[in-house]
């Protein structure tokens, strides 16, 4: 009920920033949502904004448009100004009455926009700050966030912020610098319980109110420790929108705070700061229940490997429009055969047709594009789901499933099913009003005796695996088919606490790759599912409640190498041949599935749902 109150206001509040919008020659940063952010912003827009800010969350967009504008955006206004509000306040005016924590900033924002280029840093951040006319005050005024504007005709020079040092931060606030420029705030709290704090690394509560100002993730968190009179700012604003009084809920980070170099990846920047453009379609109304239930559907696609440099491939023919391959059989070297031997040794040429084609310089944007959404949405509608790449060793399996994280462009199938699962769960909860929660597991097989070993285990103990910990077991269910069972499932209210634990499972797979004995693990698989739990109330009888659970799990198959003859297979490999042939049977519903690795072959049928 509160929520619905809360998210009424907010839609009302939406309607009363856009409306805003170009009226007064203003933009009122209200209730920034994504829509905002993508509505073409003028000059004279700029000349001007207001940024109402009743929680951390609206700071937190408001830093996150800061982001995506960036230099130009702080460029262009004067001023920002933060005003409170009352939960229970409906207009400005009452707003004014309940509340007067109103600041205005004219410090932090330089004074016009001078038309010279942007300073640029060794580091590759650029700072909208240096490069402006602004008189940068130095006492109590910098630390209230307040600025004199150039006097008129002065030449526009350098800004010296100065290194208050973040001396008036309230507790618990913590700020990052590069280069004098801010690029984090955050605010870190402990969980009061009544044992204490036991897990302190699990209780956390960050606030990030700067993200990444550059566009490598990997960039800010060199932070040095200068600092600018921004954070003042903030502090203040958090003091005054009584920000500190935030409870931890249970063990789940609301915000995630990225320390680096924790992990070799950093999915989680990526997502936060430049998350995969939303792939046109996926957010379509949902199709017919038929459709919409997604069982007996399999696609198949074909991903050409771009190979060695200069390595052609005539015997094969990509026909993309039509999603079809078509392979010559090679000709057998002149002189070789007779004309009569070759002409029976060159068989007729094969064509394949498959869903979809990607050819060899196909992009990562465009394989995800074309490959998730369907298998999204049909888990948002209540079906499990399944992504896996099946092929030969080196030919790009795990750079398709995971990707790279040093851009948007190079995410691979996990991060993008990350971002694309929880915009589509956005969208549907505010459509449908259901009520969604989201929880992550990481599997690891390997070994020729088929170990399961939890990726994310670290999480939960706060440290290195626990031998005594119960394992992770595949058991057959009469019901609902196999299941893992002992795996932790940790909850992820946000994209980016989903790609933390990412990050954190590639991190303890790659620890993992040296066995306690020295020999190095290879053939190892992962198995990252994601857990949809939703429900919602029956609109015509308010008593009737449905709901269910649905999971997408994203397979990162290793090389499946055929194993030598009279020798235990490398690693958990099995030949694609059988692994295919498992396939072959799930997915035509034969009733013996051709088991060899039981583990291997239990996990893919894990998906049993889809292939039925
Ligand atoms: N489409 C591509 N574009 C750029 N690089 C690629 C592409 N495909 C593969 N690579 C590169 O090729 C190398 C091998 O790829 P990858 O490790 O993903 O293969 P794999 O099939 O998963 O191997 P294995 O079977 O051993 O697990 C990686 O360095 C990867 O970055």
């Amino acid at each position: 009920m509160w929520t619905r109150i809360l998210e009424r206001r907010q839609r009302r509040a939406r309607v009363r920033s856009r409306s805003r919008f170009g009226e007064k020659g203003q933009c009122a940063v209200l209730f920034m949502s994504e829509r905002l952010e993508t509505t073409p912003w003028t000059e004279s827009d700029l000349s001007r904004v207001d940024v109402h800010c009743t929680s951390s969350t609206q700071i937190l967009r408001f830093c996150h448009l800061y982001n995506v504008w960036g230099p130009g955006l702080m460029q262009k206004m004067t001023s920002i100004r933060t005003s409170s509000r009352g939960d229970g306040c409906n207009s400005e005016s009452e707003v004014d009455s309940k509340r007067s924590a109103r600041l205005q900033l004219r410090a932090a924002i330089p004074s016009r926009a001078t038309g010279m280029p942007a300073a640029s840093h060794p580091s590759g951040l650029t700072t909208p700050w240096s490069h402006t006319g602004l008189h940068q005050p130095s006492g109590p005024a910098a630390r209230a966030g307040s600025c004199r504007l150039p006097p008129e005709g002065s030449a526009p020079g350098s800004v010296r912020l100065p290194t208050v040092g973040c001396p008036e931060d309230p507790p618990g606030w913590t700020c990052e610098t590069c280069n004098s420029h801010l690029v984090a705030f955050r605010k870190q709290e402990h969980c009061r319980t009544e044992e204490g704090c036991r897990d302190r690394s699990g209780c956390r509560i960050h606030e990030t109110l700067f993200g990444s100002m550059s566009p490598s993730p990997r960039a800010i968190l060199q932070a040095s420790s200068a600092s600018t009179a921004a954070p003042s700012f903030f502090s203040r604003a958090a003091q005054k929108l009584n920000l500190s009084s935030k409870r931890c809920h249970g063990m789940v980070p609301t915000q995630l705070h990225v320390e680096f170099p924790a992990f070799a990846t950093n999915f989680c920047a990526i997502l936060r700061d430049f998350p995969p453009p939303t792939p046109p379609g996926l957010l379509r109304a949902a199709p017919k229940a038929k459709e919409s239930q997604g069982i007996g559907k399999v696609k198949v696609m074909l991903r050409i490997s771009p190979g060695e440099p200069g390595e052609t491939s005539a015997f094969l023919k990509a026909d993309t429009g039509k999603a079809q391959v078509i392979l010559h059989e090679p000709e057998p070297p002149n002189g070789l055969l007779s004309a009569a031997a070759r002409r029976l040794a060159i068989s007729a040429p094969k064509m394949f047709a498959f869903d979809a084609v990607f050819c060899r310089d196909a992009t990562q944007a465009e394989v995800c594009a074309g490959s998730i959404g369907d298998v999204v949405q049909a888990v948002v509608n209540g079906a499990d789901g399944c992504v896996f790449c099946f092929g030969h060793a080196k030919l790009g399996k795990s750079y398709t499933m995971i990707g790279h994280d040093d851009s948007m462009q190079s995410l691979g199938v996990m991060p993008c099913a990350i971002a694309w699962l929880f915009r589509l769960i956005d969208e549907r909860r505010e459509r449908t009003g259901a009520r969604f929660s989201v929880r992550v597991s990481a599997v690891e097989l390997w070994g020729g005796d088929e170990n399961l070993e939890d990726l994310l285990a670290s999480v939960v103990t706060g440290g290195p695996h626990d031998s005594k910990a119960p394992g992770i077991y595949l058991q057959e269910d009469p019901i609902f088919g196999t299941q893992l069972q002992n795996q932790s499932e940790l909850r992820a209210p946000t994209p980016e606490i989903a790609a933390h634990y990412l990050d954190v499972a590639l991190a303890s797979r790659q620890e993992n790759r040296l066995s306690e004995k020295g020999e190095e693990r290879r053939g190892t698989h992962m198995l990252f599912t994601l857990y949809v739990y939703q429900y919602r109330m029956d609109k015509a009888s308010k008593a009737n409640m449905s709901g269910g659970r649905s999971r997408l799990h994203l397979i990162d198959l290793s090389s499946c190498e055929r194993p030598q003859p009279g020798k235990a297979p490398a690693g958990s490999a099995l030949s694609l041949a059988s692994l295919g042939n498992v396939i072959l049977a799930l997915v035509n519903g034969a009733k013996h599935i051709p088991y060899r690795y039981p583990s291997l072959d239990s996990l893919t049928s894990l998906t049993k749902g889809q292939f039925q």
